[in-house]
């Protein structure tokens, strides 16, 4: 018999690179399978900007450097972990149930890799930890990613859709009773570069954006990428908007602004055109704060968006690696092949224990 109440930590770094999401959650079950949760405190650890550059470009290292950086961003993410568990004076966690940052993500090629996933991130922060989530997905046949989606299933399925605006937009939503996801289309990945050529670390509120003006060669140019009339399951990654959209928007010659403009509409267009008229939908991440990203994606089409509370928004992804670590713990499903592609539904990740 498992347990029905779980202490634990759930541990994100996400691809726009703000910084590791730590949150320490509380989860129960019912009887009846329901599970609930809690988010007791939450805090973001900005990247150095050290950091930032190393992780920007790791995804061109050769195998010997990308060996060393894992072995220092385990260490680096094991130090973050036990001062958050000292710092708000955390016992008795069942597990520290964390992501690492994706630096290699091309899943057709059997190739996906998370940093700071190896035993030492066990030992050096003292606790029994569940990493790892997405290679075994991907040995299975999978896309990796995204993995979200059975926690939108067992946490949030009142909503039509969930959306999380990160690095990239991704979906889930239930069809005829099978959850289904995939990633849309780059957000604050691009949108936050773009805003580094003015000297700003994203569009706050969409302002660039709504000042701007959308250049409409460029946006037809992104909205004809390949990507968007394929079939889910499909999931995207940095390598893809180094090969087809930087490209794009380096051979415009349009104002940074104006880049900002037509990007933004370009995602309004295509998170649109993803939902059912006057549909639910749950939005979190960072690119919930863009206003004016809402409503351009509302003046395409109707749809009632529930922005939640701010610590929903910005440790969702957290709170469900927190689930998938216990599910994990359990031995029960956490990742779907309805979402990934993968041969079967299965209990991924790795648990390492200090003893
Ligand atoms: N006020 C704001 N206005 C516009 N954008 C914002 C605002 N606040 C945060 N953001 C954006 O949200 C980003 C952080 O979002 P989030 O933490 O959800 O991304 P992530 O977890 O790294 O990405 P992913 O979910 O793809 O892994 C910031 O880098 C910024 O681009
Ligand atoms: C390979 C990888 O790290 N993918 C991330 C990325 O960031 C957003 C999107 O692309 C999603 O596919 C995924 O993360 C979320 C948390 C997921 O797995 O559900």
């Amino acid at each position: 018999m498992f347990k029905t109440t779980y202490s634990v930590l759930g541990v994100m770094s996400g691809t726009s690179l703000d910084g590791i999401d730590v949150a320490e959650l509380q989860f129960k079950v019912s009887e009846e399978g329901k599970w609930t949760f809690k988010i007791v405190t939450s805090e973001t650890v900005a990247y150095p900007l050290t950091w930032v550059a190393i992780l920007k470009e790791a995804v061109h290292f050769s195998e010997g450097r990308l060996k060393t950086l894992n072995e220092k961003y385990t260490r680096y993410l094991a130090q973050i972990i036990r001062e958050f568990i000292a710092k708000n004076a955390i016992k008795n966690l069942d597990a520290v149930c964390s992501h690492g940052h994706t630096i290699l993500h091309n899943p057709d090629q059997g190739i996906t890799l998370q940093i700071g996933n190896l035993p030492e991130i066990s030992t050096l922060s003292n606790e029994t930890v569940v990493c790892d989530f997405r290679v075994q997905d991907v040995s299975l046949g999978g896309q990796g990613a995204p993995l979200v989606p059975i926690g939108d299933q067992l946490l949030f399925s009142e909503y039509d859709y969930c959306l999380n605006l990160g690095g990239f937009a991704n979906c889930s939503s239930e069809v005829d009773g099978v959850r289904i996801a995939y990633d849309i289309c780059p957000v604050n990945i691009v949108l936050n570069s773009l805003s580094e050529v003015l000297g700003l670390p994203y569009d706050d509120g969409g302002t660039i954006a709504r000042n701007g003006l959308v250049d409409k060669s460029l946006l037809t140019q992104l909205n004809n990428l390949p990507f968007y009339s394929l079939s889910p399951p499909k999931s995207l990654g940095l390598e893809w908007v180094q090969a087809h959209v930087f490209p794009l928007l380096n051979a415009s010659e349009i104002s940074a602004e104006n880049k900002i403009a037509t990007f933004t509409e370009h995602i309004a267009q295509q998170l649109a055109a993803q939902f059912a008229i006057g549909s639910t939908v749950l939005v979190t991440g960072g690119g919930a704060y863009n206003t004016y990203l809402l409503e351009q994606m509302m003046a395409h089409k109707k749809l009632q968006l529930v922005v939640p509370e701010k610590r929903l928004v910005e440790f969702k992804e957290a709170l469900i690696f927190g689930l998938l670590g216990v599910l994990r713990l359990r031995n029960e499903v956490n990742c779907l092949a309805s979402v990934t592609g993968a041969s079967h539904n299965h209990s991924t990740g790795v648990i390492f224990k200090t003893i």
